[in-house]
């Protein structure tokens, strides 16, 4: 691919990544956040194919399903929750970052896109506090030219305002973004915003299969998903 291509004769202008899944395998970092913080509350561990079932709506509905899957089926009470959001908050800011790796073909494929000219952003459901140390920490931060995350705005994906809020950051228009995510919230924010959507197939997805979605294409990398850019 030429480095010297420029935004100006593509098809694009920016392009949204997801950050869960898609940028990184987070799903360890989940699981001991979430486990220590069931043994605070003096639950038993559950597994981490369970816990990357319920990843994708933000960590306040992570809590829910979590603490509903540990009491047999019955949904916490309010007070049970708010304890366990201090607890899961406590933990997952001690471990933010130390298991979580970046996915093979990001870093390149970033790289790709930039020189390319377009402008990025992560646009994300995990909240502020855990998203941007995690990617400043990576090195993945300064790719981006904006970060929306989970508490950004008052609603998150699969609400279509996370999209077109990091459109109108980057000034293109969705028509001009292509979104690129792991999971059913990221392709309905998507479609709703009006941006072209690649899924990435290692993700989460909610423990069903990304070909259920409704996309433009399935790429297997970031790299791969610069190529299908270029290519446009
Ligand atoms: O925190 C989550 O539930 C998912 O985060 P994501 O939007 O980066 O995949
Ligand atoms: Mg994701």
């Amino acid at each position: 691919m030429s480095s010297t291509n420029t935004s100006a004769s593509l098809a694009f202008d920016a392009v949204l990544l997801d950050l869960d899944g898609t940028l990184m395998d987070t799903i360890p970092d989940f699981t001991v956040a979430v486990n220590a913080m069931l043994a605070d509350l003096k639950f038993a561990a559950i597994s981490q194919a369970e816990i990357a079932t319920y990843i994708g709506k933000g960590s306040d509905n992570l809590i829910r399903r979590v603490l509903t899957s540990v009491q047999g089926g019955q949904t916490p009470t309010e007070e049970l929750f708010k304890q366990a959001k201090v607890s899961y908050t406590a933990n997952y800011h001690r471990i933010n970052g130390d298991q979580a790796i970046i996915f093979e073909g990001v870093r390149p494929g970033l790289e790709c896109l930039q020189a390319m000219g377009l402008r990025m952003a992560v646009v994300t459901n995990k909240n502020a506090e855990f998203a941007v140390p995690l990617l400043e920490r990576t090195g993945l931060a300064k790719y981006m030219q904006a970060i929306v995350c989970g508490d950004t705005l008052a609603e998150r994906k699969p609400h279509p305002a996370p999209m077109l809020h990091a459109c109108n950051l980057l000034k293109s228009s969705p028509s001009r973004t292509v979104a690129v995510g792991d999971s059913v919230n990221d392709a309905l924010s998507a479609r709703a915003a009006g941006c072209t959507f690649l899924a990435v197939p290692y993700g989460y997805n909610e423990g069903k299969s990304v070909h259920s979605l409704d996309v433009d294409a399935i790429v297997d990398s970031i790299e791969h998903a610069a190529r299908w850019v270029a290519a446009r």
